[in-house]
C-alpha cells in the first residue's frame, strides 16, 4: 500500500469506530480485524502501519470526532504539535502531504478542513479528570500504550524465562513482556503455563486472600482473567463458581480452566434481574464473593481508548445501578465472617469508592478492612490503582467483611 492508501484506510476504519461508538456497535479491535480480512492484499507491514495511525487518531480525540476523514485530517494538518507523541515518531511517512487526490488516496484538504483534536476534551474525559483532582498527568497517563503483562500458572509452570521479560515489583507470578511478543505462540502459552493479564487485574484479586480450599464465587467472571488467578491461589483445592450474564464471555472460561489444569471451578449462566434464584443454593456459603463489576472502563482507556466515546451520562448511571445491585446479591452469598471483594476497572467514584461507601451507609454491620496490595493508594474504603502511579491499568478495589 501506499502511504496515501494507508491514509485512506486508516480514514475508512475510523468511519466505521465512530459509527460503532454511536451506535454500540463492535470494538475498534474487531473492525480492525474484520477490515483486514476482507482486504488480504494488505502485508503485515501496512496492517501495523493503519493501525497505528487509527490508534493515534484515536488517542489525541477526547470527543468524538465528526469523521474518519476530519480525525485523519486533524492529525495531519497539526502534525507538527505531535512531534514527542510516540506514535509520531512510527509514523514517519504521515502527513498532509498525503492528501494528495493520488489513486487510493484521499482527496485533498480544503481550507476549512482544518479540525484541532483536543486529547483531554469530552465527557467522558471530563468525568475523569473531576475524579483525578484535574491532575492532566493521570488523564494523558490513561491514553499512553498498555504494558503486556502476563500471569505465570504456577501449577503448570515452574521458573520461567521469555526473552525480554522483566519483573514486576510485589508479582512474583508475573512478567513485563517487550510489546509485541507473541504470547500465544509460546509453547509454554499452549501448556497453560502463562495467561495474558495486566499487573494491576492481579494485584486487585490478591484482594480476595483466596486460600485452598475455600468456596469462593466470581459473580462476574467474564471469560475468566480473575477466576484463573483465584484458582491458582487456591492451589486448585476447594469450590469456584464463575458467573456471569453473557453466555459468549461465560463460555470462553471452560477451556481457558482445562488448558490451565484448573478442574475445581463450576460456570453458571445468569439471567439479568434474575440473579439471586439460579445462586439459591451459595446463599451464606461463600468464604469470598469477588464483584470484577461491569463498568465504565475508564481505567483501561489504554488498551481501549475509543471507550471515552461510547461513555454518556446514561450509560454511566445505568451502570452505577447495576453495580449497586449486583453489590446486594453478592452480600448475599457471603458467610457470616467471610468477605466480599468488590472491584471496577474505573476511576470514577460514582463506580468505585461512591459505590462502597453506599454499601456500607445500607449494611451498618458490614466494615471495610484495610488493604496491603503491591500497589495503590488508599481512596475512599479501598484502595485505587492508577497508570500515572502504579503503572497498571486503573482499578479501584475495597474488601468488605460480613457481620460474623
Ligand atoms: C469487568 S467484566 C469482568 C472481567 C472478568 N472478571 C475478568 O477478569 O476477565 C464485567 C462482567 O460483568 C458481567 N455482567 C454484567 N451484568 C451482570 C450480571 N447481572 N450478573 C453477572 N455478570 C454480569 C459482564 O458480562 C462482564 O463479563
Amino acid at each position: 500500500m501506499t502511504p496515501a492508501s494507508r491514509a485512506q484506510a486508516a480514514i475508512e476504519l475510523l468511519d466505521q469506530i465512530i459509527a460503532a461508538a454511536r451506535e454500540g456497535g463492535a470494538a475498534a479491535d474487531t473492525l480492525i480485524a474484520r477490515y483486514f480480512a476482507a482486504r488480504r492484499y494488505a502485508g503485515s507491514k501496512d496492517r501495523r502501519a493503519v493501525r497505528e495511525l487509527v490508534y493515534a487518531a484515536i488517542r489525541e480525540h477526547g470527543e468524538l470526532p465528526p469523521s474518519g476523514r476530519a480525525a485523519i485530517a486533524g492529525l495531519a494538518s497539526y502534525v507538527d504539535a505531535f512531534a514527542d507523541a510516540d506514535w509520531r515518531k512510527e509514523l514517519p511517512w504521515f502527513s498532509a502531504d498525503l492528501f494528495d487526490g493520488s489513486a487510493h488516496g484521499p482527496a485533498p484538504l480544503s481550507a476549512n478542513e482544518v479540525w484541532r483534536p483536543g486529547q483531554l476534551g469530552g465527557w467522558a474525559m471530563s468525568q475523569v479528570l473531576a475524579a483525578v483532582d484535574h491532575d492532566d498527568r493521570e488523564a494523558t497517563a490513561l491514553l499512553e500504550r498498555a504494558p503486556l503483562d502476563i500471569r505465570i500458572n504456577r501449577q503448570v509452570a515452574g521458573s520461567v524465562e521469555i526473552s525480554g521479560g522483566e519483573a514486576i515489583a510485589g508479582l512474583p507470578d508475573a512478567l513485563r513482556l517487550p510489546s509485541g511478543t507473541n504470547v500465544e505462540g509460546l509453547d509454554l502459552w499452549k501448556a497453560g503455563g502463562l495467561e495474558v493479564q495486566d499487573a494491576g487485574s492481579q494485584i486487585v484479586t490478591q484482594a480476595a486472600r483466596a486460600q485452598p480450599g475455600q468456596r469462593i464465587v466470581d459473580l462476574c467472571a467474564g471469560a475468566g482473567g480473575k477466576t484463573l488467578a483465584l484458582a491458582a491461589a487456591m492451589e486448585n483445592r476447594g469450590a469456584l463458581l464463575a458467573t456471569d450474564s453473557d453466555r459468549a464471555r461465560l463460555s470462553r472460561l471452560a477451556p481457558r480452566a482445562e488448558r490451565a489444569g484448573v478442574s475445581i471451578v463450576e460456570t453458571r449462566l445468569l439471567d439479568p434481574n434474575r440473579e439471586a434464584e439460579a445462586l439459591a443454593d451459595w446463599q451464606a456459603q461463600a468464604d469470598a464473593v469477588l464483584i470484577d463489576a461491569p463498568c465504565s472502563g475508564t481505567g483501561t482507556w489504554r488498551r481501549n481508548p475509543e471507550a471515552r466515546w461510547r461513555l454518556t451520562p446514561a450509560r454511566l448511571a445505568k451502570l452505577v445501578e447495576t453495580q449497586a445491585r449486583l453489590l446486594e446479591i453478592g452480600a448475599g452469598l457471603v458467610r457470616p465472617g467471610g468477605a466480599l471483594v468488590y472491584i471496577v476497572c474505573s476511576l470514577l467514584d460514582d463506580e468505585g469508592a461512591g459505590q462502597v461507601a453506599r454499601f456500607l451507609g445500607d449494611h451498618p454491620d458490614w466494615s471495610a478492612e484495610p488493604l496491603s496490595l503491591p500497589a495503590g493508594t488508599p481512596h475512599g474504603a479501598g484502595l485505587r490503582l492508577t497508570p500515572l502511579r502504579d503503572d497498571t491499568d486503573g482499578f479501584f478495589v475495597a474488601r468488605l467483611s460480613a457481620p460474623c
